[in-house]
């Protein structure tokens, strides 16, 4: 199972490089690793379990976090109107988006980072994403809001970019025009 000690940290060049495709169909060993990372997200949700093992709770996981430059990531959240994603996700792709942009008031947080970065990570309100699920099947999600910052976040990770390369240098809680805060 994978825990904390997995997970790398920022200042390691794999979380700047951009993660190739996954050949399609991903072989056995791809699917257990994405597998596992959904499991991970699960146990890390769980509180005896988070507890047992020590695991930092988060939504989504991305391949390059366990050192891995693959184009996948799991996510495993529900969103504020209760609406449940658990995606394990190969070659995720943004296939449109709004011009509105959102971002959380608490600001985001990521597994890869060991300090609180404070300020507004604005992110597309809404987003068209495609992708093959772990069944092999071809997926098309439309998100907005919670659910369209998680994916972004993590899509980012595939693109070698950290959720504050997007906080304002100046003010780090500057809102840009045409974005509302999503909570
Ligand atoms: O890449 C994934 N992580 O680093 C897992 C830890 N971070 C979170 O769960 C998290 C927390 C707040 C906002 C967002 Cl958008 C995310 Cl994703
Ligand atoms: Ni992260």
């Amino acid at each position: 199972m994978i825990t904390m000690k997995d997970i790398i940290r920022e200042g390691d060049p794999i979380l700047r490089k951009v993660a190739s495709d996954v050949e399609l169909p991903p072989t056995a060993e791809e699917k257990n690793i994405l597998e596992s990372m959904l499991e991970f997200l699960k146990n890390s949700q769980d509180e005896e379990l988070a507890k047992k093992y020590d695991l930092r709770p988060g939504v989504g996981l991305a391949a390059p976090q366990i050192g891995i430059s693959k184009r996948m990531f799991a996510v495993h959240f529900q969103d504020f109107d209760g609406a449940e994603y658990s995606y394990g996700l190969f070659n995720p792709k943004i296939v449109s988006h709004s011009v509105a942009k959102t971002y959380l008031s608490n600001g985001e947080g990521c597994l890869s980072v060991d300090r609180e970065v404070p300020g507004y990570v604005p992110r597309y309100q809404k987003i068209t994403l495609k992708a093959t699920d772990l069944n092999g099947n071809e997926v098309k999600l439309k998100l907005k809001g919670y659910a369209a910052i998680v994916f972004q976040h993590e899509l980012d990770h595939l693109n070698g970019v950290m959720f504050y390369d997007h906080i304002n240098k100046g003010d780090p809680f500057f809102i840009p025009d045409n974005t509302i805060a999503c909570d």
